[in-house]
């Protein structure tokens, strides 16, 4: 796991071996102790080089390993063996130097790293702190400003800032190994004393306090609820005002709270997630190990409204040429300019130049002729989205795929369109597409496994967090959130008012209420939707208000709110008031108060208290519910499909790990008994039943999630 060899003579050079990114699992800790131990005690050494094999320093601890049993020698006295060796040690960084990787090269004397590599301390997004001495080694070498900033983001740097910043000495653009070992002959026998950064004192800060308190600030309004960025600037401030050896014990004590706290299992639980849902399967089995994505070198979007523009400047970020077709003349040119203009942007801030030149627009649907993949992004209707399919099948060249950004319609209504089904997948991106990280890849009856495969490859490319689902209706994420919108409504029939109900979902943890949400992402939407089911029926002023339509219950308030033409903020009125349309400070407003109050009269309803954990309780357990459902019918293939999705599309607080983790948290049997609960008092509310899947896993007695797929094979075995 870690290996020592002589080189030049007198360099003794650590090579740590554990691929692929060399996490420091208990074998390769004692694998660089016990060679460290022989380089030093070695005469012909006179310097070491530590490197890590493939190309890569080392990936900081082994995430698999944390837990109350975590075993093998403990990194804190391995790094300060390293910084009080009497014999000079470089770091050859190259690849990641991440996490327990880059504290290990903080306690080498020298760091050398090749131009691209990516440095950081990403604890923070684990829930942990840099609990190897980050925290102390850090502040002394770059001050604490920019550590405060790297340690509570948790933010990969280049070798160029690294080199800024003071956090290397040097940066080479050629063999790294070499350039170290070169480097480590050219310092042997010079004094070390001031290379050991733990000697150091903390650079001077005049405003310290002030600091700290505007941090602190800072960190507990964007990580809201997140107990980490907290401790990681308290052990920072432990630098700056505490001997190093008080400040050790000062980040050990820290690490200590976390390491065994529900949300590092959550945030840990969710780095693996991200990787799983990459390894996608569908219900028939295929996955990558059956199925090879296709090049994707040209791709045209159609449809250059909201969600078009923002696909065609993923596209193009990620190096695709894109032809981007829109009919209307001013949309197209107001695109092409909100495009350029945001490639630019980009680019200033990214300081890679704007990829403007791999766009052609065109108002001719002929222009997509001989792309490799289409991505429509027209207005969600069916009949418009069909007739543009069938153009597509007869435009395209062979083998092109067409995808359909369609948030709500029936994928295989597009693709029996279409002569080759089989090339028809559903690639929903969410709003603005180019910073959005999540895209659902849906496979509809007939796509075939390479046609998911090169969705998911293209995600990959375009930088997002692709997951592979089913073709149920609003696929995994709007389906889910159904229930969780119909229970806000219910809510605020039976007592509370939109501010309660978004108080209590943004205490825990998400950027904004469902009310708030509604109104930010434009009310019509969901009236539109409603009105096609059949389900919003005008009600004007003296007309009957039925609350169950189709036996189930139903709360018309969304459908009142539009009917006065209250769309959120676009219209400046919504659930809150704007004070213009488009504006975006939420107020209360006092017509919405009137409303509801009218509304409970005028049908008998007796406003009750409503209490916060009511509010999570039926909003959230009802969407748990719904994803549980679901897994049950296999549109979503895994736990963490799910999760990933809440995560990275719908605000789900990361600390929380996603709504199915969530469940297993708060525990199975405790969501199930409260679902049972709630659906005795609405036998009209079916999103309250709970679903076989919940009760079979209570049955089994509440599996962790890594252990559900048992069960839901079986389940989906018999259907
Ligand atoms: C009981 C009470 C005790 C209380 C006291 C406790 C004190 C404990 C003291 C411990 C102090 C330890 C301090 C410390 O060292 C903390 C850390 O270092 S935490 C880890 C920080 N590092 C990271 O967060 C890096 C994570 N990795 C990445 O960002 C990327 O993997 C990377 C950029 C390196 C490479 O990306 P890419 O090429 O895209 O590859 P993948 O991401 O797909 O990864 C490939 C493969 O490797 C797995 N993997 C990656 N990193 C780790 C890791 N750190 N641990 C385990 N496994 C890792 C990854 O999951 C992939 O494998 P799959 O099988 O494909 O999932
Ligand atoms: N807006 C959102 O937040 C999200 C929308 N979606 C989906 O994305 C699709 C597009 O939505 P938006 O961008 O919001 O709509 P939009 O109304 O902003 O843009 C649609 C554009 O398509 C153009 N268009 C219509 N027919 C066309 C044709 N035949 N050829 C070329 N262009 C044509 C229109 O002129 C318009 O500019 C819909 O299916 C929607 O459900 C998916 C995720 C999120």
């Amino acid at each position: 796991m870690a290996q020592l060899s002589y080189v030049s003579g007198s360099v003794g050079l650590i090579t740590l071996q554990n691929p692929p990114v060399n996490v420091l699992s208990a074998a390769t800790r004692q694998g660089i102790m016990e060679s460290m131990k022989k380089a030093l005690n070695d005469p012909k050494v006179k310097s070491v080089v530590i490197c890590g094999q493939n190309g890569v320093f080392c990936a900081g601890a082994d995430i698999k390993e944390f837990g109350p049993n975590i075993s093998g020698p403990s990194i804190v006295p391995l790094i300060y063996d390293i910084e009080v060796a009497n014999k000079p040690v470089v770091a050859a960084i190259e690849g990641s130097a991440l996490g327990g990787g880059l504290e290990l090269a903080l306690t080498c004397h020298y760091r050398i790293a090749h131009s691209k590599t990516r440095l950081g301390l990403p604890e923070v997004t684990l829930g942990l702190l840099p609990g190897a001495g980050g925290t102390q080694l850090l502040p002394r070498l770059i001050g604490i400003p920019a550590s405060l900033e790297l340690i509570t983001t948790g933010r990969h740097i280049t070798a160029a800032e690294a080199l800024q910043l003071g956090l290397v000495d040097h940066v080479t653009q050629s063999d790294t190994v070499d350039s170290a070992v070169k480097f480590a002959l050219s310092v042997e026998g010079e004094p070390l004393d001031s290379r050991r950064i733990s000697k150091r004192p903390c650079p001077h800060l005049p405003d310290l306090d002030a600091v700290f308190e505007a941090v602190m600030q800072k960190v507990r309004q964007k990580f809201y609820g997140a107990i980490a960025p907290i401790a990681c600037v308290q052990a920072v401030r432990a630098a700056a005002t505490l001997p190093f050896s008080e400040g050790m014990k000062r980040e050990q004590q820290l690490m200590s709270t976390l390491f065994t706290s529900g949300q590092a299992r959550a945030l840990q639980y969710s780095f693996f997630a991200q990787r799983a849902v990459g390894r996608w399967s569908m219900p028939s089995g295929a996955s990558w190990n059956t199925s090879k994505a296709r090049p994707v070198h040209r791709a045209a979007v159609l449809g250059l409204g909201t969600m078009g523009r923002g696909i065609t400047v993923a596209l193009a970020q990620a190096g695709v040429s894109v032809v981007a077709v829109e009919i209307q003349e001013k949309q197209l040119n107001e695109a092409r300019e909100h495009v350029y203009a945001t490639l630019e942007r980009g680019a200033q801030q990214s300081g890679v130049s704007p990829s403007c030149a791999n766009i052609t627009y065109s108002h001719d649907i002929q222009a997509v002729a001989d792309v490799d993949l289409v991505i429509e992004a027209v207005l969600e209707d069916l009949s418009l989205k069909e007739k543009v399919f069938q153009q597509l099948s007869a435009i395209c060249k062979p083998g092109t795929l067409l995808c359909s950004n369609t948030s709500s319609l029936d994928l295989n209504c597009l693709a029996s369109q279409t002569k080759n089904p089989e090339l028809v997948v559903g690639m929903h991106f969410f709003a603005p597409a180019h910073v959005m990280k999540l895209l659902e890849v849906v496979y509809g009856s007939k796509s075939s496994p390479e046609a998911v495969a090169t969705a998911m490859q293209l995600g990959k490319k375009m930088g997002k967090i692709s997951v592979a689902v089913g073709n149920c209706r609003g696929f995994v994420g709007n389906r889910m959130l159904k229930p969780y919108i119909e229970q806000s409504y219910f809510l605020l029939e039976e007592g509370a008012t939109p501010e309660l109900v978004d108080k209590a979902l943004e205490e825990f943890g998400f950027p904004m209420g469902v009310f708030r949400m509604s109104d930010l992402s434009g009310l019509d939407v969901g009236w539109r939707v409603r009105k096609e089911d059949g389900l919003a029926e005008p009600v004007g002023t003296s007309g009957q208000i039925t609350r169950l339509r189709g036996g189930r219950r139903y709360s018309p308030l969304g459908d009142i709110l539009c009917e006065h033409g209250r769309f959120g903020q676009k219209t400046g009125l919504g659930w809150y008031q704007y004070g213009r349309p488009g504006g975006r400070v939420a107020k209360s407003d006092p017509w919405v108060f009137n409303l509801l109050e009218e509304y409970r009269a005028r049908l008998g309803l007796t406003a009750r208290p409503i209490d916060q954990q009511e509010v999570l309780e039926r909003c959230l357990y009802s969407l748990i519910n719904e994803g549980l459902c679901i897994l049950e019918e296999g549109f979503a293939s895994s736990p963490e499909d799910i999760d990933v999705i809440y995560v990275f599309g719908y605000g789900w607080p990361k600390h929380r790990g996603g709504p199915m983790f969530y469940a297993s948290m708060v525990g199975l049997a405790t969501v199930l008994e409260r679902l049972d609960h709630y659906y005795r008092s609405n036998p009209d509310v079916p999103s309250l039943k709970p679903c076989k899947l919940l009760r079979q896993l209570v049955a089994s007695g509440s599996p962790p999630v890594h252990k559900w797929k048992e069960i839901t094979k079986k389940i989906q075995n018999r259907l």
